[in-house]
């Protein structure tokens, strides 16, 4: 089991405040399967009190919607349109969001998706770099490949920094999520202490990037990992990092 002390105090504000703040109801609920059953040897989310989606149980209509308003963001971003169509769509945009807002999500919901070779993972449902419910999230969604996880994701133009690169940040997050990914599939779950990136060649954007993910070496609750990025075949940036595991026993 978790050890009640990191329970309790160590884990973090926002599950603190998933554990302890109001519930709410999943707006969702209906149209997903929100599994019960504890998994073993894995610390498990519902035992801080944080419901669990099936990933195949999102409805394929939000599926589509994350997209649509992926490419709706993108469309602002760049858009050069006239400013009584910009004074339109932001009426019509503001009243879709009325009647979509139907209350939050409960913070720290998470979502079991499984890989291509049958690991399954859990991630939060709306994780900035992989989740699946967020338009905000490129996704990126990694495979087991041997010794951890690898994925290919391509960026446009909202996560630009330099003129035609990805911001520094960004691929930073890629990264801590290919690290924090691989250290979970082949151990179990943590955070992230220490995230080293070495910026090695601008990283394009509308480029496949090839984001990877593998162990080193494993002490204890300490688990260090290698990650990198690359694109046309070239690297263009390098993580090491330093996992740790939420302790599954007391002390
Ligand atoms: C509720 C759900 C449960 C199930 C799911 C759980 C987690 C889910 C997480 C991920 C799910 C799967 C996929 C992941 C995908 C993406 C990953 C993104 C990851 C992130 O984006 S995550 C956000 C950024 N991240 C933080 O927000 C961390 C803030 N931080 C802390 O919360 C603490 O700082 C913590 C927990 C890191 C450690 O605290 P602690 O109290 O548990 O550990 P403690 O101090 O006992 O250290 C134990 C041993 O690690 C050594 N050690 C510790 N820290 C070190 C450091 N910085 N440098 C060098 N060594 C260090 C000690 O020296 C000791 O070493 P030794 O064993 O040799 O003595």
């Amino acid at each position: 089991m978790v050890s009640p002390k990191y329970h309790r105090v160590e884990f973090g504000s926002t599950l603190v405040r998933a554990l302890h703040g109001p519930t709410t109801t999943d707006p969702y609920e209906e149209h997903m399967t929100v599994n019960t059953q504890p998994v073993a040897d894995r610390p498990d989310p519902r035992a801080f009190g944080l419901p669990v989606v099936e990933q195949d149980q999102i409805p394929d209509e939000l599926r589509s919607l994350v997209a649509g308003v992926r490419s709706l963001v993108e469309a602002v971003a760049d858009t050069e349109a006239d400013p009584a169509t910009l004074a339109e769509v932001d009426e019509t945009v503001r009243a879709l969001t009325d009647r979509i807002a139907t209350g939050p999500r409960q913070v720290g919901t998470m979502v079991r998706r499984t890989m291509a070779d049958g690991t399954d993972e859990l991630g939060t449902i709306t994780n900035i770099v992989a989740g699946p419910t967020n338009p905000a999230a490129p996704p990126l969604e990694l495979e087991r490949v041997e010794g951890g996880v690898q994925g290919t994701v391509t960026l446009s133009t909202t996560y630009q920094g330099p003129p035609g690169l990805v911001h520094g940040g960004w691929i930073a997050a890629l990264l801590d999520q290919a690290v924090g990914s691989a250290s979970g599939v082949e151990t179990s779950p943590g955070l992230t202490a220490k995230l080293e990136v070495n910026y090695r060649n601008p990283t394009p954007l509308f480029t496949p990037l090839e984001v990877t993910g593998k162990v080193v070496r494993t002490e204890r609750r300490k688990v260090y990992v290698s990650g990198w990025i690359r694109a046309n075949g070239q690297v263009t940036a390098e993580a090491e990092a330093l996992m740790i595991r939420v302790p599954m026993e007391e002390g």
